[in-house]
């Protein structure tokens, strides 16, 4: 018998014992208009709300006298072990939280084992931040993956993907909501600017230039609205070997047109046609993503930024996954803020996590410091989520783990 080493628990004087606590105390450290640009949603704030509340509907269905003693967080992507199935999500402007921003939170992540997204809109160039988590033999000591729009300069973005391809990130995330900016009144109403002395270095943008303008304004220059799965993912596949991810899903019109014929020409995928039924958009943009070619997609709503009213993305997860069929990776993001919700996004089907604002608040707590606050609060939970319910690796986490209660009934299993 062995109990394993007793898992360490953050003690400090700082009180930060959760997600909410490190929310909370970031929060107030921030100035009103960086506040509100980070813990905002859009619009009517419906689906940034729904992200993180819908995982209380699920309910544990823990096995009891398992020896847990061994339990293993363990995962792996990219071909490297992640020491939990968590990575933090691309997002911009991460010295606004921190003046060292995006080099702190790689250094954060390669402390705790886990993967990083670089956005587009990184303060920091690819270079800083690969090479802010070096291990003594100088190689990176976490995989990255570069976030990408699809972009109106197509010779700016091959630039950004000869940097990521040259500074060894292993995939695009290409995120694929945001033709437009989503309707952010926190931003109109306190005219947004990003500050003072911040760079977008990986869009080529000085601060002189980026200050003169609303993020509307740049969205508006630089993403391409007339993007499409036809033009741009043989594009990207015809111009670089790194993996290519879907983050986020958008409506392409014409898609429904085309899965019909594809259903009515193609007999063996009848049984898919019953599966997307219950999800249109999301089921459907998941089987785009394996007709054109991608490696994997990430169920996310772009933390509620963009489009207000789609799904939580732990409700959009099982349509994907029994659209996907075990042809794709799938990741999800949104939402996640204890190590139970990585646990019941596993058990709906997701391989992997991903935590956009946890990491942010980390940064405007202690920098490097609060984000490995909050990897390591993360971390703990899930473990303790596995054990407690009996589960020793992470293929242990299946649906059998949930249940969820209907209208008057009892717990049903899923
Ligand atoms: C401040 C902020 C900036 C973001 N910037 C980007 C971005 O540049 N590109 C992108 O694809 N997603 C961006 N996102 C979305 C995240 O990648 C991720 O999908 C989302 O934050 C996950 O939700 P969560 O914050 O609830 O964990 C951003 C999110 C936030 C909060
Ligand atoms: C820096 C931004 C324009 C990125 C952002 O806010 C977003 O993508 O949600």
């Amino acid at each position: 018998m062995s109990g394993g080493a007793p898992i360490p628990v953050p003690v400090s004087g700082d009180r930060i014992l959760c997600i909410p606590d490190l929310q909370k105390a970031a929060s107030q450290k921030l100035p009103t208009s960086a506040r509100e640009f980070y813990n905002s949603g859009s619009t009517d704030q419906i689906t940034i709300n729904e992200n993180s509340t819908a995982f209380s509907k699920y309910r544990l269905r823990p096995r009891v006298l398992v020896d847990v003693s061994k339990a293993d967080t363990s995962t792996a992507l990219f071909g490297r072990r992640l020491e939990f199935p968590l990575g933090v999500s691309p997002a911009g402007m991460h010295a606004m939280a921190h003046p060292d921003g995006e080099k702190a939170t790689s250094r954060a992540c390669a402390k705790a084992g886990v993967a990083m997204g670089i956005s587009s809109y990184a303060n920091y160039p690819i270079a800083d931040i690969r090479s802010a988590c070096l291990s003594s033999s100088g190689i990176p000591q976490i995989d990255h993956v570069i976030q990408l729009y699809t972009m109106k300069d197509r010779a700016m973005q091959l630039r950004i993907i000869r940097e990521a391809e040259a500074r060894g990130c292993k995939a695009i995330f290409l995120t694929a909501d945001s033709p437009v900016l989503g309707v952010r009144y926190n931003e109109w109403r306190n005219d947004f600017r990003t500050p003072e002395g911040l760079e977008f270095p990986i869009i080529e943008r000085d601060t002189e230039m980026i200050r003169k303008v609303t993020h509307d304004d740049t969205f508006t220059a630089f993403n391409d609205d007339t993007h499409n799965w036809a033009r741009d993912i043989p594009w990207l596949k015809s111009v670089t070997g790194m993996e290519i991810w879907i983050k986020g899903s958008h409506y392409f019109p014409g898609l429904h047109r085309f899965l019909q014929k594809l259903f009515c020409y193609a007999p063996r995928r009848e049984g898919l046609a019953t599966a997307i039924s219950a999800c249109i958009l999301t089921a459907e943009d998941t089987l785009m993503a394996i007709e054109t070619g991608c490696h994997g997609i990430i169920v996310s709503n772009h933390g509620g930024r963009q489009l207000d009213g789609v799904p939580a993305t732990i409700d959009a997860l099982p349509e994907c996954v029994a659209a996907a069929a075990g042809r794709i990776r799938i990741h999800v993001d949104g939402g996640i803020r204890s190590g139970t919700d990585i646990f019941k996004a596993l058990a709906l089907g997701a391989e992997c996590c991903w935590v956009g604002r946890p990491a942010i608040w980390g940064l405007a707590y202690d920098g490097q410091a609060g984000v490995e606050i909050m990897l390591e609060t993360l971390r703990i939970e899930f473990k303790r989520c596995m054990q407690l319910t009996g589960c020793n690796s992470v293929k242990d986490i299946t649906l059998a783990c949930l249940g969820v209660y209907r209208v008057d009934g009892p717990l049903a299993r899923l």
